[in-house]
């Protein structure tokens, strides 16, 4: 099976709940090269801020993806190419494992599933939003998480796996672990990527590279230069 994120290298993530830099617009981003935008983000989110970016993205030629941090915010919009649903595998509350998907399912009896993928998370830097929320067990090695993507592939049948170091450049080592662990999965990675050097390391290792806050903080030539990083490898 052919997937969209088999092709992608580079995945341009922007926080409804984040400004942009001074005289940056969701234009701008959207044609910096990122093979795709996925707009979503775990604190502050809201129906209306998410549905302000995704009309200002849905004007610009970038696959466009939701990635809701709760069943709350999903928007039906024909902009959208789809929904990338987290599921946190080392969160401490099963809610955010599969309780929360349950709830969605529940309450809503026509979900859109063509164009549903779920992504199998792993939270790795304890100080993230994300980590606090799901109280996620970051004290993981790398054959934790190695064995986590297998897991996430092998018995979960997961097309996504995700090392989240949101926040924080995470340690080559455990991305290398996770990237080796998995054979048709395609690999996720984000977390503290900020200039060409970052984005290379990572890229090495994850078949995607995700990149966010650098956006919000930085603007356009930085978030070109990842994706230079990105394709170059
Ligand atoms: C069932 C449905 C529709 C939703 C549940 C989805 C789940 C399980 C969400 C839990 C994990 C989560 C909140 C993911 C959101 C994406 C994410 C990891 C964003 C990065 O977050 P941080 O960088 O930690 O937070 P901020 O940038 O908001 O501070
Ligand atoms: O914001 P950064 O640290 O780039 O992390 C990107 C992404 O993995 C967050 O979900
Ligand atoms: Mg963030």
């Amino acid at each position: 099976m052919t997937t969209p994120w088999d092709d992608w290298n580079h995945v341009l993530k922007i926080d409804p709940d984040k400004e942009l830099p001074e005289g940056v617009t969701y234009g701008d981003l959207c044609a910096t090269g990122t093979d795709a935008i996925e707009v979503g983000g775990t604190m502050g989110i809201t129906e209306e801020n998410m549905s302000a970016v995704i009309e200002a993205c849905a004007e610009h030629d970038v696959p466009l993806y939701q990635e809701p941090s709760n069943p709350q915010v999903v928007l039906e919009d024909d902009a959208l190419d789809g929904y990338l649903i987290p599921t946190v595998f080392n969160a401490g509350s099963p809610f955010w494992i599969t309780e929360a998907h349950k709830e969605w399912v529940r309450l809503d009896d026509d979900l859109d599933w063509e164009r549903t993928t779920t992504e199998a998370y792993i939270v790795m830097n304890p100080e993230a939003d994300v980590a606090t929320l799901t109280e996620a067990n970051c004290d993981l090695e790398a054959d934790d998480v190695a064995a986590y993507a297998t897991v996430a592939e092998r018995m979960f049948g997961q097309e996504i796996v995700y090392v989240e170091y949101s926040g924080m450049l995470g340690n080559e080592g455990v991305v290398d672990a996770a990237a080796n662990a998995v054979d048709d999965a395609t690999l996720f990675y984000g977390g503290g990527i900020h200039d060409y050097d970052s984005a290379y390391s990572m890229a090495q290792y994850a078949d995607v590279i995700v990149v966010g806050d650098l956006a919000h903080d930085e603007g356009i030539e930085a978030v070109q230069e990842t994706v230079e990083a990105a394709n170059d490898v």
